[in-house]
């Protein structure tokens, strides 16, 4: 019954969290057979070597379960790593390398993988030496034993990088249209005015708005109304170049950021770009209008003053009787 209680959890672990604790317990079990033969041979000082990573695997296995200590975990494997090593080198222990490597695929799992990469090559490139001394039925044995951790690295690094992109993409992108939300929005601003401000690189701002939304919602329903905005996002995204990015702010307002354009490009890719949505409009949904805000950034001007000075541009055209671009110089 307990047997199972400890299996569910584990299995209710995230795919890296259970490759970890996996590896711990690879390594942690043969420590402890071993560390009572080196006792019965009077080896105290690899029977301590041997207790120590067996207690030291457990720990880690345990914490990584209860998903506690996480912070302290890089340097936990890097002591298991540091002691496998000394094993290694100074007492002789070549069977200590069976978890030297593993330990270094376990780091790679918890924390930056160039970061236990490096550390996964560079030991083995300084132990090798004396890898080399071993007899040679023994390094095949090592190698053979090492090619489904070898295997497990790849299949990790997939699933890492596809978590990742994942988490990322929920942060910074806005789920209906798929343009970069409000907070990606913000950043990128920031950038592009540090950029501007470093290396006098120009960039504008292109604030969109739908015009009157609401009554579209009003008379075709929320949904219609959805499918307009992917619609209005997918052929803005059709027209931007790839230095351009475009996110949405809220609501049925879009904005684009043009990294490397003056205004003058500015203005002509905004009309560009209106040309485009009143032409190519979807003849399945309801025709609607846009209305535009162009400016560029200036000196030492701060985003907030950047982003309220668009808007006015933007509020203006709305002013004048909407569909329309107007910029602000
Ligand atoms: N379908 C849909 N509607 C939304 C969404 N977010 C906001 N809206 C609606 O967009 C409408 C915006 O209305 P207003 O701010 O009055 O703007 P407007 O009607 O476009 O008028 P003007 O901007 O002055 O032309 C509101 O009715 C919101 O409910 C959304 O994600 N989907």
């Amino acid at each position: 019954m307990y047997k199972h209680l400890i299996f569910d959890k584990v299995k209710r672990q995230p795919l890296v969290y259970r490759l970890t604790i996996f590896i711990a317990l690879f390594i942690a079990l043969p420590c402890i057979p071993t560390t009572f033969i080196r006792i019965g041979q009077q080896n105290w000082l690899l029977a301590s070597v041997d207790g120590a990573i067996a207690v030291f695997c457990f720990a880690v296995a345990y914490c990584v379960m209860k998903q506690i200590w996480q912070e302290l975990m890089p340097s936990a494997l890097s002591a298991l790593i540091a002691l496998g090593v000394l094993a290694v080198v100074v007492f002789g222990g070549q069977e200590h390398l069976f978890y030297i490597f593993p330990a270094c695929i376990a780091w790679y799992l918890l924390s930056k993988p160039a970061i236990g990469l490096s550390i996964a090559i560079g030991i083995n490139i300084a132990i090798l030496p004396i890898i080399l001394n071993y007899d040679k039925e023994f390094l095949i044995a090592f190698y053979v034993a090492m090619l489904p951790f070898i295997l497990l690295l790849f299949c990790s690094s997939k699933t890492l990088h596809s978590h990742h992109t994942r988490i990322n993409n929920l942060a910074t992108i806005d789920y209906l249209t798929q343009a970069g939300n409000r907070r990606l929005f913000q950043q990128d601003l920031d950038n592009n005015i540090r950029n501007n401000e470093r290396h006098n690189i120009p960039c504008c701002l292109i604030l969109l708005d739908m015009d009157h939304f609401k009554a579209l919602n009003d008379e075709y329903g929320h949904n219609i109304g959805d499918k307009v905005l992917v619609s209005v996002a997918k052929l803005t995204q059709q027209r931007l170049r790839r230095s351009d990015s475009l996110y949405r702010l809220g609501g049925e307002e879009f904005a684009i950021i043009l990294s490397h354009s003056n205004l003058k490009e500015a203005v002509l890719a905004a009309k560009d770009l209106k040309r485009y949505i009143d032409a190519e409009q979807d003849s399945f949904l309801p025709a609607f209008t846009v209305s535009y805000g162009v400016s560029q950034y200036r000196k030492e001007e701060s985003a907030e003053d950047w982003l309220m000075r668009t808007d006015k541009a933007l509020y203006e055209s709305k002013e004048m009787g909407r569909d329309r671009i107007t910029v602000t110089h």
